[in-house]
């Protein structure tokens, strides 16, 4: 089954080719990390996919439905959920208080907030706080967390939103090894187990070769491998990329024979 169809996605800025015949399919429960050098287009290609950039070519299909080109709040609503950093007006405020906050958002019912914001959503904010194993801190102001902590709040806010598909921007960026360990087998854990499709990028290369199910290789803005953890580490043209330009161009051509791609 699949829960993300990306067809033929491109994007020019200028002179620049940001994104060139990117397609891929994502399935329920799965976690695809998008990996590739600075600039190789990861970026926007996410951004394509939550509607923060519209494609000058190109279809997302989420769940079946077309959502291309739609507003950020707009595939939201959808179902394409996104980590944020707290924002540091919020960050006063209780771990629970934050969710409660994102669930009155999801719901569209900011005018409540005079009224009875404390306890609105209480137990549901509490439940997905256990999700993320933070139950037991949801008085404690957000401020006095460690960072890890604050990036498991970060994830129940994003789940708050029930998203069937979680786009993760570098999640584990600024965190100890052990810590970023912890937080991908969280949220794998909780995609799996929820069906909820993951598509994040990283330069973590631990995480990504430890925690996804497919890896996506972009150079240039193109795909130049896609496979397993282990089909992309074996991958002939992922380590020429890593071996300088004559790499790049080699394992460029190499993919666009493969595919026929022009
Ligand atoms: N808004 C923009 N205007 C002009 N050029 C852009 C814009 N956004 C991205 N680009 C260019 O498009 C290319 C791809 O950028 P993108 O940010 O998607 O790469 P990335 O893989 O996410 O890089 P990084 O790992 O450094 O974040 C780069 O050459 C970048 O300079």
């Amino acid at each position: 089954m699949t829960l993300l169809l990306v067809d033929n996605l491109q994007k020019r800025f200028g002179g620049v080719t940001a994104a060139k015949n990117v397609s891929f399919q994502l399935a329920p429960g799965e976690l695809l990390a998008i990996i590739g050098p600075n600039g190789a287009g990861k970026s926007t290609t996410f951004n394509m996919v939550g509607g923060q950039l519209k494609p000058d070519l190109g279809r997302v299909v989420l769940d079946g439905e077309d959502v291309t080109g739609q507003p950020p709040r707009m595939v939201w609503r959808k179902g394409v959920g996104r980590t944020f950093q707290i924002a540091q007006t919020f960050v006063s405020m209780s771990v629970a208080e934050n969710v409660q906050m994102a669930l009155i958002s999801h719901r569209n019912e900011t005018r409540s907030l005079t009224a009875n914001a404390h306890s609105l959503h209480r137990d549901e904010a509490i439940g997905f706080l256990d999700r993320v194993g933070m139950a037991d801190m949801a008085e404690r102001p957000v401020s006095e967390l460690a960072y890890g902590d604050v990036k498991r709040v970060e994830l129940a806010i994003a789940l708050a939103s029930n998203p069937k598909l979680l786009l993760m921007d570098e999640p584990t960026a600024g965190m100890a090894p052990k810590e970023r360990a912890q937080l991908m087998e969280l949220t794998a854990s909780i995609a799996r187990k929820h069906k909820i499709g993951v598509l994040f990028t990283e330069h973590d290369m631990d995480a990504v070769f430890a925690h996804s199910d497919r890896i996506l290789v972009l150079v240039r803005g193109e795909i130049i491998a896609e496979g397993t953890p282990d089909e992309v580490r074996s991958n002939a043209q992922v380590k020429q990329v890593y071996l300088g330009e004559t790499g790049v161009q080699a394992a460029l051509k190499a993919r666009r024979a493969t595919v026929g791609a022009a």
